[in-house]
């Protein structure tokens, strides 16, 4: 156990020295590709233009004998382009796995300097993160790199889910965490076969009326994920790292998407990811505040003054509580808008 003195000293000589803050950057969808896949690697300039994070996925959806091409492919597409504000992450192979040594020893050496965020999938306590920090710590230093590269970790297994605040706080380049609903459904032995989103069993039914048990009762589907993205909300916010919605495997049920990100926006997410191109677009829509919500804020924040106090605005109680949620709202549309002229112009920021 380190003193909290050491916490932010580097953990290699020649290190750069660990953040104090985790740099809050637009990050509405983490967009992955496949770095082996000779298509999507062609296609990463122009989909980099129009997200906020660019992911090259190595681990789970790329097939074990193109481990090495994607690696390799990743290293390239980071080696001959400049993707300007938009952050470039990779996923590792997991730590128990024959590539994740070698993904992160070639990828901070050859393209340390690029690379925003390290994603580590299948994390199950702090001890994934300590053994993480320090390598990443020897591999900075060796590759003289001047700012820390962060870490990601996906919340895919029942341990890591008991062990989630630990897991928030055993490193400044904590980042945040993703869901990673398909792995974590399988550890648990849920009953379900699908990569996020609900179930159509999963449901509470309206009582019988008038003890009438085969007459017609409503019937409301229930989120299987409340509970988890509720859990992973306050470890990272209690942290001071952000969380992520993780992926939605039902590419075509571009409805369903749209309900699961809006579910995880209101819950406190800062963005998803998209798998395919389609879900980009549902990801800016949905975790960017709506226009409409950013006027009502503004308003809510102008009427209240020094923010103290309480006041009636369209039949509704105003307070100090109610004014940080406008707070909240508005200072991400500004956020977004530094970077989105459109949206700017919709917030009416810009003329
Ligand atoms: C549980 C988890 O771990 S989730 C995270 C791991 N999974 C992933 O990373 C999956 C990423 N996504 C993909 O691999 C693909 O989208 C697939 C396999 C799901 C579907 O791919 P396809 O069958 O090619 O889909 P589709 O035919 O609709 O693609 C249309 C075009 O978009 C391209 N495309 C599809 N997905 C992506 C992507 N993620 N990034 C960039 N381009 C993409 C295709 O190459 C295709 O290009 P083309 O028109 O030039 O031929
Ligand atoms: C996101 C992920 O890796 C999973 O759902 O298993
Ligand atoms: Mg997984």
């Amino acid at each position: 156990m380190h003193s909290p003195r050491d916490f932010y000293r580097p953990l290699a000589v020649g290190a750069p020295d660990p953040v104090r803050e985790i740099p809050f950057r637009p990050s509405r969808m983490i967009h992955f590709f496949d770095p082996s896949n000779p298509k999507m690697v062609a296609k990463a300039p122009q989909i980099a233009a129009g997200v906020d994070i660019l992911l090259g996925n190595l681990e789970d959806a790329v097939k074990s004998e193109n481990k090495e091409a994607a690696r390799a492919g990743l290293v390239q597409v980071a080696k001959e382009n400049d993707f300007g504000e938009t952050q470039l992450w990779t996923r590792v192979n997991s730590l128990d796995s024959p590539w994740g040594l070698d993904d992160l020893t070639t990828l901070v050496t050859e393209i340390g300097d690029k690379l925003d965020v390290i994603m580590v999938p299948k994390v199950e306590g702090p001890e994934d993160i300590h053994y993480v920090d320090r390598l990443l710590a020897q591999l900075e230093a060796k590759a003289g790199l001047q700012r820390p590269i962060l870490v990601h970790a996906i919340l895919e297994t029942a341990r890591g889910m008991t062990n989630v605040e630990d897991i928030c706080t055993a490193s400044p380049r904590m980042q945040g965490l993703s869901l990673g609903p398909a792995d974590l459904a399988a550890n648990r032995r849920m009953k379900t076969t699908r990569v996020g989103g609900g179930h159509p069993g999963y449901l509470v039914r309206q009582d019988p009326t008038d003890g009438a048990i085969d007459g017609p009762r409503s019937v409301y589907q229930q989120d299987l994920w409340h509970y988890t993205i509720g859990r992973m909300v306050d470890a990272c916010a209690a942290a001071g790292i952000l969380p992520f919605y993780g992926p939605f495997g039902d590419i075509k049920d571009v409805v369903a998407c749209e309900d699961q990100f809006r579910n995880a926006f209101l819950l406190g997410c800062v963005g998803a990811w998209s798998l395919h191109p389609v879900q980009i677009e549902i990801a800016k829509r949905v975790f960017s505040p709506d226009p409409a919500d950013v006027l009502h804020a503004q308003a809510v924040i102008e009427a209240m003054g020094d923010g103290s106090g309480a006041l009636m605005i369209d039949g509704k109680m105003e307070d100090d509580a109610s004014v940080k949620q406008c707070q909240v709202m508005v200072s991400l549309a500004h956020q977004l808008a530094e970077r989105d002229p459109e949206l700017s112009q919709r917030y009416g920021f810009t003329a």
